[in-house]
């Protein structure tokens, strides 16, 4: 693990929570951008060496409607950037951490991810974040 590359925090509204954030950060959200696959809406706010991941669901099916629909909205995910998401995938599963993906799939932001399931890190969602290989970008 290289660092922790952001925070994820769930959200009922971007467009009520982006400027609470802004507020809070002194600094405006420098990208927004939906993965379908997730079925979110990201906004994303930079802070020195780390991000703030505000996610929104863009469905009742997604990940994020069913966390707020059981937890509220809050700390969602710690992601943490890595060199080589496979080496890592590879030596995490032979510790037993439970890998959510048999492979990386698209994140936001120009990465390639992959989630280890709550019940292996202690109740904490972790996802794993590599920068896109440039021909996945
Ligand atoms: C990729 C775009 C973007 C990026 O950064 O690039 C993102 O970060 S997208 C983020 C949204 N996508 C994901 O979260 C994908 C990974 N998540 C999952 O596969 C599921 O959400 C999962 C498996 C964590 C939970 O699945 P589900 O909600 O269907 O099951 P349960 O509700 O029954 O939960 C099972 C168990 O896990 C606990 N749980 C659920 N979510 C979290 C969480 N975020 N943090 C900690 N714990 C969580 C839940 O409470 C259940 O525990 P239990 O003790 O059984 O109540
Ligand atoms: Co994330």
């Amino acid at each position: 693990m290289q660092k922790i590359e952001h925070l994820g925090i769930a959200v009922k509204s971007l467009e009520v929570s982006n400027p609470i954030f802004a507020s809070l950060l002194g600094v405006a959200p420098y990208k927004a951008e939906s993965v379908a696959s997730e079925g979110v809406t990201t906004s994303f706010f930079q802070i020195g060496e780390s991000k703030i991941e505000l996610l929104e669901a863009t469905n009742p099916d997604s990940p994020i409607a069913k966390f707020i629909e059981k937890k509220g909205e809050g700390i969602h995910h710690i992601a943490f950037a890595v060199t080589d998401i496979l080496a890592e995938m590879k030596r995490l599963q032979a510790e037993g951490f439970v890998l959510l993906n048999e492979t990386p799939k698209r994140g936001a932001d120009n990465k390639i991810v992959c989630f280890l399931h709550p019940k292996s890190t202690n109740g904490v969602l972790v996802e794993l974040c590599q920068e896109a290989p440039a021909d996945n970008q």
